[in-house]
């Protein structure tokens, strides 16, 4: 009565978090980050063990071989769901059904050659096998793919072991006594039903936990850059500049304003797409010739902002012409095919800073120095007045 129990409550969880999985799977957009396997594996893993209330004991029958193999697959989905979530295009409905038709035969020949025992004996030593590769997939993940979600890796691992231990522990049970030692009011199987119990209450709430963070993350990139260069956006760059100043005692900073001269002219005769092919181009060029850890954003229309961190004034020198050269040589296909269409940029430069709060005078600073450039005539580098 006890395992009846556990069992009904078990298929209630797992077929109420697979419809949760779906809905949420349908709110995002796209990329669904796994979630419509992972509704596919609970369904799956629901369903074998109604089968299992249904069929009553461990005896040999067509719903113990369909059981089986939902058994097997569900894990194997969910596999397929984290491979999902960590961006690697993996398709679901082939492997699945291939998986399912090799079990299968695999099933009946076992039954034919070796009996009821040896094919429980099976689904238990495969389960073992996938839920091991499991553990060193996670134990791997957590130290490359999924460096920054190395506690749920770890976390997910312990469990994983859990499941992972009584299903070799009933490997070894039914090699030892037989069949009986699948009695669903045995100990062992209460133990077994109450820990897979456990996990579907805990792992899918931790599994919506790393979409929360996923998706928060993303959203979090995706306010702090420009949409059509991905640098930074000014938010994203005060943001940056906060954390730099914050971290540690910090050699001075300069603001450089690399703006595009006559950028006007390049839309009005090429068009405004042509106008943002050129941003794209300036843009990398400036990823190119930036020093590593500079801060590059794009402020708003054709106007840049480098921050020279930890520099000092003859290097902020050499990298503002560096800058201004490799926008001189930046090359851009224009509306008329034989043409292509080359810019110039003039940068103001500001005198150095330490705070991230003074950031906005240095920026006028270097405004002002802009300013004095566009005015001898562009294409150059003018250093603030008050110079650091
Ligand atoms: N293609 C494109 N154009 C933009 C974007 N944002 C602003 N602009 C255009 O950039 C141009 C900026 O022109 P101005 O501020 O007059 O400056 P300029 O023509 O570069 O002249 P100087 O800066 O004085 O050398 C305007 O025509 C804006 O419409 C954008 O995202 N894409």
């Amino acid at each position: 009565m006890t395992t009846t129990v556990i069992l009904g409550m078990l298929c209630v969880h797992l077929l109420c978090f697979s419809v949760m999985f779906l809905l949420i799977s349908t709110r995002l957009n796209g990329k669904k980050m796994g979630m419509e396997v992972f509704a596919l594996g609970n369904l799956m893993l629901g369903l074998a063990y109604i089968l299992q209330l249904i069929d009553g004991p461990p005896d040999w029958s067509w719903m113990s071989v369909v059981n089986h193999i939902l058994t097997l697959s569900a894990p194997v989905a969910y596999l397929l769901g984290a491979l999902r979530f960590f961006d690697r295009p993996t398709p679901v409905v082939r492997p699945l059904l291939a998986l399912a038709a090799i079990y299968a035969v695999v099933q009946l020949l076992v039954q034919a050659l070796l009996g009821d025992e040896a094919r429980h004996a099976l689904l238990a030593g495969a389960c073992v096998l996938l839920f091991l590769g499991m553990i060193i997939a996670l134990l791997v993940g957590s130290r490359t793919f999924a460096k920054d979600l190395c506690v749920e890796m770890l976390v997910f691992a312990v469990l994983i072991s859990g499941i992972c231990v009584l299903n070799a522990a009933k490997f070894m049970m039914i090699l030892v006594g037989g069949i009986a030692a699948l009695d669903m009011h045995s100990g062992f199987q209460k133990v077994f039903y109450i820990y897979m119990s456990f996990l579907a209450t805990v792992l899918p709430p931790c599994a919506v936990w790393l979409v929360l963070r996923r998706l928060t993350e993303e959203l979090r990139t995706l306010a702090a850059h420009d949409p059509l260069t991905q640098l930074l956006n000014r938010r994203g760059l005060i943001d940056a500049l906060e954390v730099h100043f914050s971290s540690r005692i910090v050699a001075p900073a300069y603001v450089l304003i690399v703006d595009i001269d006559h950028f006007k002219r390049i839309n009005d005769t090429h068009g405004h797409k042509v106008g943002d092919l050129v941003l794209c181009h300036v843009a990398d060029a400036l990823k190119a010739t930036a020093r590593q850890g500079d801060l590059i954003c794009r402020l708003g229309g054709e106007e840049f902002v480098v921050i020279a961190l930890d520099a000092e004034k003859a290097g902020v020198l050499q990298l503002a012409e560096r800058m201004r050269k490799a926008i001189e040589r930046v090359e851009v296909p224009g509306s008329n095919r034989n043409q292509s269409i080359r810019c110039t940029a003039t940068i103001g430069v500001s005198a150095h800073f330490t705070t991230a709060q003074a950031f906005d005078d240095f920026l006028q600073q270097a405004d002002a120095a802009l300013y004095r450039g566009k005015e001898a005539g562009r294409n150059r580098v003018e250093w603030a007045l008050q110079e650091g």
